[in-house]
């Protein structure tokens, strides 16, 4: 057990416009930004890891302004990204991390240069950098990971950082332990995550990049023999039929905005279509909240709804007269991924647990 009692700790999260980050001491913020990237300053880059370079020199340039030594820091913690499968809790950034991450390929997230960044930035202050539960975390039953196509898995895929961290908080908020609850959370952000919980593992996930219900920026799920005459008519590249889904689905193939603060807006105006493509999603983000509800039997002790999306109260009425007779729903609007980032860190620098070591499946 360590006898130091003060870290500091910083906190890298980049988004696909932004990357967010913060300097703790403990599990108390000292300082917080979000370095915003117009589009253009990305647009040169054809793959994600190329973006590489560009994003450290901003963050460097955030700890110069401020006044950060890297010697001043304890440790440095990433967003976890497209790794393998792996198990939920706090990993120490490792080569096969870093070797899975500056690949270019399918498995591409602005998420995957958060270890990158990390282990650069840790490097120059010669203290460890850490990940804590990656997009990848994989608790899936065996029953979920079958897909209907013998060669095609469902994987595992979701805001686990946040929704870790939001299913400790609501559990303690209401007097018990992640591992003594069935819960069922969705993290309604830029993507949707729809997630079954069976006593502190995430047994089922359907969303956040490529299935499930259509979110601000993402399609979600789509009729396959449509997808079929997608991919075939029109001469679109792989890269541009993904981003056509992953980036322009959603709300934004809709309406042409993936702020759902800009759909509110329309609505209050009286826009009819803004209306009824903001009730589909709340119906679909509903359906998928049901189907989870039959992964835990009907044994649902809460709902979950998180994200920036889940500000939203007209929509997460829309949500509730669907989904309320399931189970009792508890509202946590927003997400604290860099606490959830630190406090994984710290964890492990207060010896409370073990560092994990990543090895691929
Ligand atoms: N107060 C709010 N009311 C409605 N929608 C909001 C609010 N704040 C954020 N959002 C929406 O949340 C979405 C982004 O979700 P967020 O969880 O912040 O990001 P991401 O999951 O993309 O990292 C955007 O569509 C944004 O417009
Ligand atoms: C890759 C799954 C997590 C995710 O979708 O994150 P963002 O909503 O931040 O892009």
């Amino acid at each position: 057990m360590s006898t130091q009692t003060n870290y500091r700790i910083l906190a890298i999260n980049p988004g696909s416009t932004s990357t967010k980050v913060a300097l703790f001491e403990n599990d108390t913020l000292l300082l917080q930004e979000t370095l915003r990237y117009d589009t253009h300053e990305l647009a040169d880059f054809a793959h994600v890891p190329e973006q590489y370079a560009f994003r450290r020199d901003t963050l460097l340039q955030w700890l110069e302004k401020h006044g950060i030594g890297v010697t001043s820091l304890d440790a440095v913690v990433g967003r976890g990204g497209l790794f393998g499968p792996l198990e939920s809790g706090t990993y120490a950034v490792n080569q096969a991390m870093l070797v899975e991450m500056r690949a270019v390929g399918p498995r591409e997230h602005a998420s995957n240069l958060g270890v990158l960044m990390a282990e650069e930035i840790a490097g120059l202050a010669g203290v460890s950098a850490f990940t804590v539960d990656p997009v990848t975390v994989d608790e899936l039953d065996d029953l979920a990971r079958f897909s209907g196509l013998a060669g095609i898995e469902r994987h595992s895929i979701a805001h686990a950082l946040n929704i870790k961290a939001v299913a400790r908080r609501a559990a303690a908020d209401h007097g018990a332990r992640y591992e003594d609850l069935n819960l069922v959370i969705a993290h309604l952000g830029g993507g949707v995550s729809v997630t079954a919980h069976r006593q502190g593992r995430m047994v089922d996930v359907s969303g956040a990049l490529d299935a499930g219900p259509f979110s601000p920026e993402r399609s979600g799920t789509l009729p396959l023999l449509d997808v079929i005459e997608l991919c075939f008519e029109g001469g679109c590249s792989k890269k541009e039929i993904r981003k056509k889904l992953i980036g322009q689905g959603g709300l934004v193939s809709y309406l042409g905005t993936n702020s759902a603060i800009e759909v509110g807006r329309r609505i209050a105006a009286g826009d009819e279509k803004a209306l009824q493509v903001a009730r589909a999603m709340a119906y679909q983000i509903a359906k998928e909240i049901g189907a989870m509800a039959t992964v835990l039997e009907g044994e649902v002790d809460a709902i979950v709804l998180t994200g920036g999306v889940a500000h939203w109260s007209e929509l997460v009425e829309w949500i509730n007269t669907r989904i309320g007779f399931i189970a009792p729903v508890w509202t946590y609007p927003g997400e604290d991924e860099m606490l959830a980032l630190a406090l994984g860190a710290l964890r492990v620098l207060c010896g409370e647990e073990t560092a994990r070591e990543y090895a691929p499946r």
